[in-house]
C-alpha cells in the first residue's frame, strides 16, 4: 500500500498523517472542517520537522516526506482508488456510522478501513457496512507518530485476510502491532491504562498524595521498566530462580490483600474529579500544555532511540 486516506484529521490523524509520510507513504488527508485538514497539515510539517530536530528523520527525508502529504478537497478525492484509510473521527457510534456509510460510497471494494477507535467495537460498526470484511480497529496511542504501538482488533465480520494484511503492513513500517483474538472495550492497552488511572484517582480521593506524587510513584518506578517489559516478564524476573511460580506464590498474595483493598469503581466520584483537576493545575504552573506536548515528544523520542540500539 503507498497510498493512505487519512479520514478525520484531528489530534490523532494529523499524527498518522505524520506517521504514513514519515514512511515515505503518500498521504491524502480530509476532514468535515476544513480549518482542520489544513491545520492537520501544518501540524504534520511541523511534526516532520520536529522529528529532524530530534535525528528521528534525515532533513532530506523530512523535506520529502512533506512532499508526500497532500490534503483532499473532497471525501470523494480521499477515497478515490485509495487502498488503506486510517479512520480517526469522533469517538461516537453514530457520526462513526455514517462515516463508514459515506466511506462505502466512494471508496474502492477491497480498500481497508482501519479505525483508530480507543474502545468502540468494531462488529457494531462494520454493521452498516455492505463489506465489513475489510473493516478493523488499529488503535493507536498518542501520539502516534512517536509510539509503536497500534492494536488490532477484527469485528465478528472481519475477514482473516484483513487483519494479516494490516499487520504485515505496519510491522514493514516499523509499528508494534498486537492482535486481540476478541474485542472487548477498551482494547488492551485503555484497559490496563483504565486500572492504572482509577487507582491513580482513587488514592489521590482518599488523601494518600498529592498528584504530582502518586504520578512520580508511577514514572519514576514502574513506568521506567514499562518501557521496556510488561507486567507478565516484569514478574517473572521478580521471582528469582524460583520464577514467575515463585513470585505468585509468595509476593502475589500481597497483591490480593491490596486488591482487597482497592476502589472497584465503575464510575468516577465528583470529589475525585475536583481534586484530580485541580491538582493537575500545578503541572500548568510550569508549562504549558504545548510545552509539555513538546517535552513528551522529545523524551519518547529519545526513548525510541535507546530502545531501537539493542534487539
Ligand atoms: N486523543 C487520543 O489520545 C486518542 C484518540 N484515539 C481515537 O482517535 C479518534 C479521534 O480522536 P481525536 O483525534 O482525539 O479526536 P479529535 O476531536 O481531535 O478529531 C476528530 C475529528 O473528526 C472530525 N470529524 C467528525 N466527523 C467527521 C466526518 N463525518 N468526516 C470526517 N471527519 C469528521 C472532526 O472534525 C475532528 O477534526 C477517536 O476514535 C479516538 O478514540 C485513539 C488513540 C488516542
Ligand atoms: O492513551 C492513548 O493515547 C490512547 O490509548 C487513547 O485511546 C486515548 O488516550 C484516549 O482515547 C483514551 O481512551
Amino acid at each position: 500500500m503507498q497510498e493512505i486516506g487519512i479520514l478525520g484529521a484531528g489530534l490523532i490523524g494529523a499524527s498518522w498523517a505524520t506517521f504514513f509520510a514519515a514512511q515515505g507513504l503518500k498521504v491524502r488527508i480530509f476532514d468535515v472542517d476544513d480549518t482542520v485538514k489544513q491545520q492537520a497539515w501544518e501540524q504534520s510539517v511541523r511534526n516532520l520537522q520536529r522529528l529532524a530536530d530530534l535525528e528521528l528523520l534525515t532533513r532530506e527525508d523530512a523535506a520529502t516526506a512533506e512532499g508526500k502529504l497532500k490534503v483532499a478537497a473532497s471525501l470523494a478525492e480521499l477515497l478515490t482508488d485509495i487502498e488503506y484509510v486510517q479512520e480517526s473521527v469522533i469517538e461516537d457510534y453514530a457520526i462513526k456510522a455514517d462515516v463508514y456509510r459515506q466511506f462505502e460510497q466512494h471508496a474502492p471494494e477491497r480498500a481497508i478501513l482501519a479505525s483508530s477507535s480507543s474502545g468502540l467495537l468494531m462488529t457494531r460498526m462494520q454493521a452498516v457496512m455492505q463489506h465489513p470484511e475489510r473493516a478493523l480497529i488499529a488503535h493507536p496511542f498518542n501520539p502516534p507518530h512517536l509510539i509503536p504501538l497500534v492494536e488490532l482488533v477484527p469485528g465478528e465480520q472481519t475477514a482473516v485476510e484483513t487483519m494479516e494484511t494490516v499487520k504485515a503492513f505496519f510491522l514493514g513500517l516499523g509499528k508494534h502491532p498486537v492482535v486481540l483474538n476478541k474485542e472487548v472495550p477498551g482494547h488492551i492497552a485503555n484497559r490496563l491504562a483504565a486500572a492504572v488511572w482509577r487507582e491513580s484517582l482513587a488514592l489521590l480521593d482518599a488523601g494518600v498524595a498529592s498528584v504530582e506524587d502518586i504520578d512520580a510513584a508511577l514514572c519514576q518506578g514502574p513506568g521506567l521498566r514499562w518501557a521496556l517489559m510488561g507486567q507478565h516478564l516484569i514478574y517473572e524476573l521478580g521471582g528469582g530462580a524460583g520464577g514467575y511460580q515463585k513470585f505468585i506464590d509468595t509476593i502475589g498474595a500481597s497483591f490480593e490483600a491490596y486488591w482487597e483493598d482497592m476502589e472497584c469503581w465503575s464510575s468516577i466520584p465528583e470529589s475525585a474529579k475536583q481534586k484530580a483537576v485541580s491538582g493537575t493545575q500545578d503541572y500548568l504552573n510550569q508549562k504549558s500544555p504545548g510545552e509539555w506536548a513538546a517535552w513528551r515528544d522529545e523524551k519518547l523520542a529519545r526513548i525510541q532511540q535507546i530502545l531501537h540500539e539493542e534487539p
